[in-house]
């Protein structure tokens, strides 16, 4: 996996910073390289003495503890810190909070799926696996996410922290463990409740809600697939249900309790998707976009292009069925 940053274009480098970006269009190796390009743009590597060759060496890493599976995979880990990355920018947040904080959110993007093997945490506690006896059914999956980051920041020559002091390090320690586990979309709504009680005064300069908007961003950034082109987002819901129908077809084969919108006998892409965005999707980003009225066209109108679309396919899925029921 050969990578060396200096060939990426300015274009390039303007187009990572925007929603649309298309992730299908890059190799792995070139994703590597513009891993490195956000760490750099945002200036990291000088506000916290990165060195070069150490975050090569992180992201190696991180590479190859990320799974081979149809969605959370080492693609989805780009898309997501891409996202965040973009949501940076577009929000002007380096004006906003401090280099540390984004620091913490754009690791947190990068490490958030580590290792992750293709069964969500409901799986892992029904079939009492070796995470969920580990972390005692409390979010196993997001608790492994994390602790794999850290055994790989434990490595000195991947430790991209190596040069900040401890105060920074125990800081970022916290604020990576507090993102990972908020993407455990079981608390969904604990976390949503909490961000819109603190919305009508929010204050940049409060901790409490700075460390709630981290939370919010890292979850907006884990399931924004929608807010991107259909082109883009299309082939990730089908990656999505080639993961989720694997689980639901080994559950049925060991006996145990299928999730509905897994069941592929059940499920059908655009039944999924309209629930999807109306329910869980648009709450959230309108809420995000009360903080940053700017994401109403990047973000929030491409949502809701994708409903429309949605919604349209499963009214011609419908009158399919009546015509074939006559
Ligand atoms: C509250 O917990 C929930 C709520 C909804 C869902 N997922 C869905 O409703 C369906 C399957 N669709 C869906 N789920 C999605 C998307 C993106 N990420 N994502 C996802 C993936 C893994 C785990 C949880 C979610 C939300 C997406 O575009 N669509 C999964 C968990
Ligand atoms: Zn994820």
């Amino acid at each position: 996996l050969q990578m060396s940053s200096l060939q990426v274009s300015e274009e390039v480098r303007q187009f990572l910073k925007t929603p649309t970006f298309d992730n299908w269009q890059w190799e792995d190796a070139e994703i590597m390289v513009l891993l490195q390009v956000m760490y750099t743009d945002l200036d990291f590597i000088a506000a916290f003495n990165i060195e070069p060759e150490v975050l090569q060496q992180f992201l190696f890493e991180v590479y190859r503890r990320y799974n081979n599976i149809p969605f959370h995979n080492f693609k989805h880990c780009f898309c997501v810190t891409q996202m965040m990355y973009g949501l940076i920018w577009l929000t002007d947040l380096k004006s906003k909070m401090d280099s540390i904080d984004l620091l913490i959110m754009l690791t947190s993007a990068v490490c958030h799926d580590l290792d992750h093997t293709g069964y969500n945490n409901a799986y892992q506690i029904n079939a009492r696996t070796e995470l969920a006896l580990r972390y005692n059914d409390i979010s196993p999956l997001e608790n492994h996410h994390c602790a794999v980051a850290f055994e790989i920041l434990e490595k000195t020559e991947s430790n991209i922290f190596r040069n900040v002091s401890m105060d920074q390090y125990k800081r970022i320690r916290e604020g990576i463990i507090k993102c990972i586990l908020a993407t455990d979309m079981t608390r969904h709504n604990e976390i949503l409740n909490k961000f819109k009680s603190i919305l009508p005064a929010f204050d940049f300069n409060n901790r409490d809600h700075r460390d709630v908007l981290m939370m919010i961003l890292i979850k907006v950034s884990d399931i924004s697939n929608e807010a991107r082109p259909m082109e883009v987002a299309e082939p990730w819901l089908d990656c999505l249900l080639q993961e989720f129908y694997n689980q639901s077809d080994v559950e049925k084969l060991e006996g145990l309790p299928v999730t509905p919108f897994m069941d592929r006998d059940k499920v059908t892409k655009p039944s999924s998707q309209t629930g999807f965005i109306r329910f869980v999707l648009l709450p959230l980003f309108i809420e995000l976009a009360n903080l940053f009225p700017c994401l109403e066209q990047h973000i929030i109108d491409p949502v809701r292009k994708a409903l429309d679309y949605y919604t349209e396919m499963e009214k011609a899925l419908e009158r399919e069925k009546q015509n074939r029921a006559q």
